[in-house]
């Protein structure tokens, strides 16, 4: 197999095989150290290689002659609206952008965060940041301000540029409001608050009155264009938060120019998208997929992308995707199980899917959470393309399990992410670090270096990196996945094996959820679990002990608890269901035994743990669950 031989030449022979791949993209100044270690002795890739993403992602391609392709097109069934941008026409707002910004003082030694909708001016500004080395961090548009006052003070932005507004199927997304409220949270105070104003949804943004706004659209048009500026490939073209097993979430530093190498090769060899072809990645662009694969992968590697602000179901009906593949003539598209779910659900014959002139669409990417077989049967019988589950991780950016559809003819197992990526040597180990054989689970770790384009670290925060990913099994990378292997060497990723959830492919942390929980006056003690939902993959469940004498009603608590996560996290949390007890079951340490929890509220069989402190509890728990469901339905 082409791709088999490839991967053990990127392991074995890793410094030819990536000098080869570097090839494939401009470079101002071409790296001669491929591989070597940074000040931490993690290895880094192409040191000393100069480049700007934007260039690669924009200027060649109206430079090589291809300036009336179509780069963007933005299709917004929200507003009902869909506009084309050629390349020429992106570089003309991307230049006078980045040229606005530059004026406002913004160089290669700031950040910038972006908090906006599912709109092309979005992606003018993560390329304006990329053209003048500004590194960008852009937070999804679900978080709740305190959310993104934690990330303002975690990265000092100069500048936030965000909108008047979104638009979630029919309601409103007050963004420029919610920036003002993280703004009175944060300690840090950004200089600067660009804001676009979306006349068209009302709510007009009050430049003439607020001097401590910008406006997005004056700046870009008034401004004079700015060039590329040079950057070392090591520079970080962006900051992108994760959730982790604590509360504050992870800044993944993403390199420029391992990132480039690794976006040029993963649409050609990977997703097998031959430039001037249309891909879509229906993701948002705060998410790692937004950004590789809606942004900087494809308009690297010349295609054109689709900026969709809609949903797979609500924005009109659940035809909406086969409209815009139709319309399109999107060849490969990516999203996650959670679209399919919903639109499965909606339409479990097919009959919107038989609407639709689908023969432009060659293969369907799944990622983002474990897809179910039930769901990819669906739409193998409705939709009839390969539906391909692969499997990364924001840290990486890009597949790290997967099929190779770009070279060769692939072999699909159900309910398997693939096989290991050129550049991710995965194995399989055991609790004590020993190699597993096939059809053991253990945990997913890869042994570094990992490939370019993986995460730099964890900005401004060296031990959480260490900590974190590089100290459990030293010379690999700790996942924070279980797997298991077969005899083929197809990988079955298992889940987290940590207290990290994915709700519709929105990795989350329910530490995070129990801070906000035990800040609930009447909560003396509590326990956030994911449990298993049909649609979203997993929700989060709360668990709560009252203070002593409290008299609130379970209904009441479990009203203001799912409120409170709304606000303090953002509505993305999905928080549904929160169940009083008398008491959590615990280990004779005093550590709270979730996996327990977690397995009888899913309704699975489980073990009476050796360490439990308590055997009685169990059955205390399962009568107070069955009440519980009892009262829900
Ligand atoms: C491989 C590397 C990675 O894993 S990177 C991460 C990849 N993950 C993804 O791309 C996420 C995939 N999921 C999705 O795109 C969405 O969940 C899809 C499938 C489209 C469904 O969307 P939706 O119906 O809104 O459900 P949801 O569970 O996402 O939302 C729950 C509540 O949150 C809200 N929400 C969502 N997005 C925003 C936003 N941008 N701004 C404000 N609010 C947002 C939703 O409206 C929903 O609210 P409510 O509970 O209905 O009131």
């Amino acid at each position: 197999m082409k791709s088999d031989k490839m991967f053990n030449e990127s392991v074995t022979n890793k410094e030819e095989f990536w000098r080869e791949q570097a090839e494939q993209i401009e470079w101002f100044k071409k790296p001669t150290k491929i591989l070597t270690d940074d000040e931490i002795n993690y290895p880094t890739w192409f040191a000393d290689g100069e480049l700007n993403t934007c260039l690669l992602a924009v200027d060649k391609h109206v430079n090589d002659g291809f300036g009336e392709q179509v780069a963007i097109i933005y299709d917004s069934p929200v507003t009902n609206r869909i506009i084309k941008y050629t390349y020429s026409q992106v570089l003309e707002h991307v230049s006078k952008f980045a040229g606005g910004l530059k004026n406002l003082g913004l160089d290669k030694d700031d950040t910038a965060i972006i908090y906006m909708p599912m709109i092309p001016e979005s992606v003018f500004a993560m390329l304006a940041c990329a053209r003048l080395g500004v590194t960008h961090s852009v937070v999804f548009g679900g978080f709740a301000p305190q959310e993104l006052a934690i990330r303002i003070d975690d990265c000092n932005p100069k500048a936030i540029i965000t909108a008047s507004s979104g638009m979630e199927v029919s309601r409103r997304i007050p963004y420029l409001p919610f920036v003002k409220e993280a703004i009175s949270l944060s300690e840090f105070k950004p200089e600067h608050i660009i804001a676009f104003d979306r006349k068209l949804l009302g709510n007009r943004v009050d430049f003439k009155n607020d001097s401590a706004l910008t406006d997005f659209e004056k700046l870009m048009t008034e401004s004079e264009p700015a060039d590329c500026v040079s950057v070392e490939s090591s520079h970080p073209l962006y900051i992108l938060y994760t959730s982790g097993t604590t509360g504050k979430p992870k800044g993944v530093v993403r390199d420029n120019g391992g990132h480039a190498v690794a976006m040029k090769f993963s649409m050609q060899n990977i997703y097998g998208a031959k430039p001037g072809e249309t891909f879509w990645a229906a993701s948002d662009i705060g998410w790692a997929v937004g950004h590789s694969y809606s942004v900087y992968g494809p308009l690297i590697n010349r295609n054109t992308t689709v900026i969709f602000e809609g949903k797979p179901i609500g924005t009109l009906d659940a035809g909406t995707f086969w409209r815009v593949i139709e319309e399109h003539k999107v060849s490969v598209m990516f999203t996650a199980p959670t679209a399919i779910r919903a639109i499965k659900k909606e339409d479990p014959d097919g009959n919107f899917v038989k609407k639709y002139d689908l023969s432009s669409l060659r293969t369907q990417f799944l990622a983002g959470e474990r897809c179910d077989v039930a769901t990819l049967d669906w739409y193998e019988e409705f939709v009839g393309v390969p539906a391909i589950d692969h499997w990364w991780q924001t840290e990486s950016g890009w597949p790290m399990l997967g099929l190779m559809p770009g070279i060769e003819d692939v072999k699909i197992k159900r309910a398997s992410a693939g096989k290991p990526i050129p550049g991710y040597n995965i194995k399989i180990f055991s609790e004590e670090g020993y190699e597993l054989e096939a059809h053991h689970e253990g945990y997913l770790v890869i042994k570094l270096p990992l490939a370019p384009g993986a995460m730099m670290g964890i900005w401004g925060d060296e031990e959480r990196f260490k900590s974190g990913y590089l100290t459990r099994f030293p010379g690999y990378y700790f996942s924070g996945d279980g797997a298991i292997k077969d005899e083929d060497g197809y990988i079955f990723v298992t889940g987290r094996v940590d207290d990290v959830i994915n709700v519709a492919g929105h990795r989350l942390s329910t530490s995070e959820m129990e801070e906000v929980v035990s800040g609930h006056k009447e909560v003396a003690e509590c326990c956030v679990v994911g449990i298993d939902d049909d649609l979203k993959g997993q929700i989060p469940f709360a668990i709560a002990v009252l203070k002593s004498g409290s008299k609130i009603e379970e209904k009441t608590l479990e009203k203001e608890i799912v409120q409170l996560i709304r606000e303090k996290i953002g509505a993305v949390a999905s928080m549904k269901n929160a169940m009083v007890v008398n008491r959590l079951p615990k280990t004779r340490s005093g550590k709270i035994l979730r996996k327990l929890i977690r397995t009888m509220l899913d309704a699975k069989e489980y073990q009476m743990p050796s360490t439990i402190d308590d055997e009685s509890i169990v059955e205390e728990l399962q009568t107070k669950m069955e009440e519980y469901k009892n009262k829900s339905l």
